[in-house]
């Protein structure tokens, strides 16, 4: 089976949020994910890391802003990135490229190998994409990250009801940017809850990320409540399955996000309760599929 990350930014809304590491350690999570850690000195989130012992295996971005007050900000006045918006006449380069310099700062004092980079939302009334921008950001934040050994991922979000006007929304859309990008450390974070939503066909979505040596980071949640896995009307079991049958010539983070939000809410134990889908992914057999 893959190894699972719990996702800090959704599961444990009982708990404070560097409490919730210690959680997920005790709940048998491999690793963590968050979000935003900006709240928070790096080195207070590395001693929390290092007291529960387990990785920080992802985290995004500032969405937009420069600093801890900013960035928060910004996310709460609806900011989602800027790596498709901050063209040189806008005058919002210069922050993008701040936030990237926040972020790979925080991944070398957590360790931690991989960042989400996300696009931004279109205005209304501009609802292409800037292509030559999108390509010039991600390349710029990439070849800075290439040096210390970081990936940076982007996400396809669906905008039919979590992000309207996402400039990233479909699988074949993160494919082309990819390659139009070129540099070997832009992945692919494959958020089967918004691609069975956006696109279906996760197996094959799944299988052809691989293929492609583009596959990142993977995220899970039940559709179409974003609570837990279990719940919905994917078969989380099988494409587990999948991802556990993928050779080692993929080079992708091993890791399964769990980024949902518990159906019992911020009750105490509501997330420890609803990890029955973990303990069933642990005591299930890891016999490879044959790729289909
Ligand atoms: O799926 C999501 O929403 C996240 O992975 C994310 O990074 C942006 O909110
Ligand atoms: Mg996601």
């Amino acid at each position: 089976m893959p190894k699972f990350a719990a996702n800090l930014s959704t599961l444990y809304p009982e708990l404070p949020f560097l409490d919730r590491i210690a959680a997920a350690a005790a709940d048998g999570f491999d690793a963590v994910e968050c979000q935003l850690p900006y709240d928070w000195p790096a080195e207070v989130l590395a001693e929390r890391l290092a007291a529960a012992g387990l990785p920080l295996v992802l985290f995004n971005a500032p969405p937009a802003g420069t600093d801890a007050a900013s960035i928060a900000r910004a996310w709460a006045d609806g900011a989602r990135g800027l790596a498709a918006l901050a063209t040189p006449s806008s005058g919002r380069e210069a922050e993008f490229q701040a936030g990237i310099a926040l972020a790979l700062h925080y991944a070398q004092v957590l360790r931690c190998p991989r960042i989400h980079v996300m696009s931004g939302l279109l205005p209304s009334d501009q609802p292409n994409t800037p292509h030559d921008t999108w390509v010039h950001n991600l390349r710029w934040a990439a070849d800075r990250a290439a040096p210390l050994g970081i990936d940076l991922l982007i996400e396809p979000i669906n905008g039919k009801r979590d992000m309207p006007g996402y400039a990233l929304q479909h699988q074949a859309s993160a494919h082309a940017l990819i390659e139009a990008v070129n540099r070997p450390n832009l992945r692919l974070q494959l958020d089967l809850y918004h691609c069975q939503i956006m696109d279906g066909d996760l197996a094959h979505h799944l299988q052809h990320a691989a293929a492609r040596n583009h596959l990142g980071h993977v995220q899970i949640a039940g559709v179409p409540s974003r609570h837990e896995p279990d719940v919905g009307e994917v078969n989380f079991a099988h494409l587990l399955q999948l991802l556990d049958a993928l050779g080692p010539e993929v080079r992708w983070s091993g890791y399964v996000g769990a980024e949902y939000r518990p159906a019992r809410g911020a009750v105490p134990q509501g997330t420890h309760d609803g990890l029955g889908w973990l303990r069933a992914a642990r005591s299930a057999p890891s016999a490879p599929l044959a790729a289909r």
